[in-house]
């Protein structure tokens, strides 16, 4: 099988990974900006950043008062300090809390949401506060970008993949029945907080799936960064210096593709590599976390899209062998038959690819690559080819 598809973002020639070995040391803060003109604002990273959110957010937002939306596991754990934070830095608010999980991203309760804001009388210059993982911030973020058309946000990741990846750039949203994220608004925080030692509380499952998205920046552009990865998997996964140093590394590249296409005319769609396969894949089984977490299905994701770049000629078999290990080492799945339960269908993937946002005049788009560090944009991809593909992958 040859490639037909036209490549309309080349991996731009591989960058050097900036400030990887540089004597980082966790207690140390780091601050990334994302550059959007008027709408620029600030990632800070480091330890202890909770109990300074009523002081940062007051900063930014002087006299303004909040709704702070989060979910149940993230409530137990976190909500009192953040209560203090607030309460201490003068910052009046009211919080609500939501079940957690995939299945919250949905439009019961982003309904719940918009209500709680309303009843909370929040002006437009008041903010949204998401204290929780990629559902929160996806979901009230979106509430935040639709009441009174637009409301300030911040956002508190307290997961992995939230703090390298959903928490920056905008992009909000909730899944419906025929898609993930089929229904958002793009709404940029005007505060990004990662503090790290929100981490430790994390499932190990939870923290691997956040690792796919860390993955994903090496594979991109990076092939240091994927270097990297490999040689400090373990430390990172432990934490300390090199957990910290991947995470600020993953959101300047993050910032970087944002600040260069915040809309996703073109090159921001490298962020979506590993997902054309994993959305179809979430959506296949019915966003049930049991079954599969976002993180996991970019990590198959990932690994389909090395092997069909392989089978279309475009990628050694060698590069994809070495993705797989690296994200099997991780404990993450590599391969549609790690999914436990029912067989998914080939034709349930393609219908759910076909929805895909990326898709244009009805031409399927999938983010392919020549490498390590090397994927690009390919537009015009041949259905065929992918349910060939789909039929090999798929357990017989
Ligand atoms: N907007 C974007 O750019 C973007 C990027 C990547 C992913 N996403 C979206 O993010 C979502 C996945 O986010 P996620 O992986 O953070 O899932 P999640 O928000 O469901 O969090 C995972 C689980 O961890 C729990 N949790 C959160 N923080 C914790 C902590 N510190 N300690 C213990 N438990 C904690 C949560 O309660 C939840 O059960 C998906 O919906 C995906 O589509 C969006
Ligand atoms: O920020 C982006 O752009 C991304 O593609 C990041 C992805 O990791 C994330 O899962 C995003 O929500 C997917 O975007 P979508 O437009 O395919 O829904
Ligand atoms: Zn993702």
């Amino acid at each position: 099988m040859k490639s037909q598809a036209k490549a309309d973002t080349p991996g731009s020639a591989p960058r050097p990974t900036p400030a990887l070995h540089a004597a980082a040391r966790v207690d140390k803060e780091r601050r990334v900006e994302v550059c959007l003109g008027a709408r620029s604002y600030d990632i800070l990273i480091g330890e202890g950043l909770l109990d300074r959110a009523g002081e940062e957010f007051a900063a930014r937002l002087a006299g303004a008062r909040a709704v702070v939306v989060t979910d149940e596991t993230v409530a137990s754990l976190y909500l009192t300090r953040l209560e203090i934070a607030l309460t201490s830095a003068g910052v009046e608010f009211s919080a609500l809390t939501l079940p957690a999980g995939e299945t919250t991203k949905s439009f019961a309760h982003l309904e719940q949401t918009v209500d709680a804001i309303l009843a909370a009388r929040l002006e437009r210059g008041d903010g949204v506060i998401a204290l929780g993982g990629g559902v929160i911030g996806d979901l009230a973020g979106f509430a935040s970008a639709i009441v009174k058309r637009g409301t300030r946000f911040v956002q508190i990741p307290t997961t992995l993949l939230a703090q390298v990846d959903s928490s920056v750039g905008g992009k909000t949203g909730i899944n419906t029945a025929r898609g993930k994220n089929l229904v958002g608004a793009f709404h940029q925080p005007v505060l990004v907080l990662a503090d790290i030692a929100l981490l430790d509380t994390l499932s190990p499952r939870e923290f691997a799936a956040g690792y796919a998205e860390v993955v994903k920046y090496g594979l991109i552009d990076r092939p240091d960064f994927f270097e990297f990865l490999e040689k400090h998997r373990g430390a990172i996964f432990s934490g300390g210096q090199e957990r910290a140093e991947a995470i600020a590394t993953a959101c300047e590249a993050k910032a970087a593709v944002v600040a260069a296409d915040e809309r996703e005319h073109g090159s921001r769609a490298l962020l979506n590599l590993g997902h054309t396969f994993g959305h179809a894949l979430e959506r296949a089984v019915s966003y049930d976390p049991a079954r599969l977490v976002h993180g996991e299905g970019v990590a198959i994701g990932m690994a389909l899209a090395h092997r069909f770049s392989v089978k279309l000629g475009l990628c050694s078999g060698q590069d994809a062998g070495r993705v797989a290990a690296h994200l099997k080492t991780a404990g993450l799945p590599t391969k549609i038959s790690d999914i436990p339960g029912p067989t998914l269908e080939r034709d349930a993937l393609i219908e759910a690819i076909a929805q895909d946002k990326k898709v244009s005049r009805g031409r399927l788009t999938f983010i392919l690559t020549r490498g390590i560090g090397e994927a690009f944009v390919a537009r015009d991809v041949d259905r065929a080819d992918v349910e060939h593909f789909l039929d090999e992958e798929l357990p017989q």
